[in-house]
């Protein structure tokens, strides 16, 4: 040092002493992101040696089954405990009542079968709601421009039992009726299907980051108006509260919140609150963005999406349904963290 420094105070504690070197960083690190963490949302769509790219989502497409399978098996070897699956179906199936959502050979339903036969520990997590069978793309049913919420309902539980029958892991509702938790359960335990776990969206806001997956399923060009009536305004957390309450009284076995980052503060409250098995749902949107800037080389998108990743976890949340799993996977198991 060739200039002469000015009298300073000398602090006693310096909390720069541990993030000085990479061991002393390491054994200090209160959170970590592993593989076992992540579940990855898959998109099916029909016909044979099918894969079309989504563009709103660069590096995330639609495959027909027999694709999505290799898919899977790439994904159960990084080590990923889960997919989470959704249909793009053809507009010649979606219906004003959406019955093809119970269809027990629906697309969905088909999928399961060839997942779960090809490789029966990766675990398989439908999503229930009416918006991919649904002609207006909402998720439930319409009647004098108003979602109604007991028939939708009704729906919805047909929808679970056959899912559940054609062996999927979990039913995951994020329809947002009030009521459908206790529905799906008793339907389930009726038909003997008492181990299908139930992942509830429990608190999913009327958000604008879904614009991206709306694309991915084909739901976005007949949704008319916005699904506010049913998923929660952005400016409620203690809604959140009372949302999970009534999930997790009503049977849920872990509950979602959905979007994810622009949400952490409520991941932490329903932790803290609750203390169960608590997911967050980095959103079709947030992809998009961390992948936009990536692309455009204004950010690191290996570094963005581990730390956008431990920020969940710092957040509270269990796991993390994200379609940045693969690379993340990736790069935990070459050391990063
Ligand atoms: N029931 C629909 C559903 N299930 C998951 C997502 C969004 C997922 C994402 O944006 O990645 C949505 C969109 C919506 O509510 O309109
Ligand atoms: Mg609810």
């Amino acid at each position: 040092m060739s200039t002469i420094l000015p009298h300073v105070e000398f602090p006693l504690t310096r909390l720069r002493r541990n993030r000085r070197d990479d061991w002393s960083r390491r054994l200090c690190s209160e959170h970590k992101l592993s593989v076992d963490d992540l579940i990855l949302p898959v998109f099916v769509v029909e016909g044979s040696n099918v894969r079309q790219e989504i563009p709103s989502m660069p590096g995330v497409a639609r495959f027909s089954i027999d694709l999505l399978v290799e898919e899977c098996r790439r994904i159960a070897d990084l080590g990923i405990p889960a997919i989470a699956l959704f249909p793009s179906v053809d507009d010649s199936l979606k219906t004003e009542d959406a019955r093809e959502a119970y269809n027990p050979n629906n697309l969905v339903c088909r999928t399961v079968r060839a997942i779960k036969q090809a490789l029966p520990n990766l675990g398989v997590i439908c999503d229930v709601a009416l918006d991919p069978f649904n002609s207006n793309g909402q998720d439930g049913l319409v009647v004098d421009g108003y979602v109604i919420n007991d028939p939708t309902v009704d729906a919805l539980r047909k929808m679970a039992v056959v899912q559940a029958q054609a062996g999927c892991d979990a039913v995951a509702p994020s329809d947002m009726m009030d009521g459908r938790i206790r529905a799906i359960r008793e339907a389930l335990d009726e038909k003997g299907l008492i181990d299908t776990r139930i992942i509830s969206y429990a608190a999913k806001y009327a958000s604008a980051f879904y614009g991206p997956f709306r694309d991915a399923v084909g739901s976005g060009g007949a949704l008319k108006g916005d699904k506010k009536t049913y998923q929660m305004d952005p400016a409620n957390s203690n809604e959140a509260l009372r949302e999970i309450a009534a999930d997790l009284s009503e049977g849920a076995d872990m509950v979602m919140v959905k979007p994810g980052q622009p949400y952490l503060d409520i991941i932490r409250r329903v932790k803290d609150a609750f203390g169960v098995p608590t997911l967050a749902y980095q959103v079709s949107g947030e992809y998009a963005m961390l992948k936009a800037a990536a692309l455009n080389g204004w950010l690191d998108w290996d570094k963005v999406v581990l730390e956008s990743l431990i920020g969940f976890k710092r957040a509270g949340a269990d796991a993390i349904l994200t379609y940045t799993a693969p690379d993340a996977a990736r790069l935990l198991a070459r050391g990063h963290h």
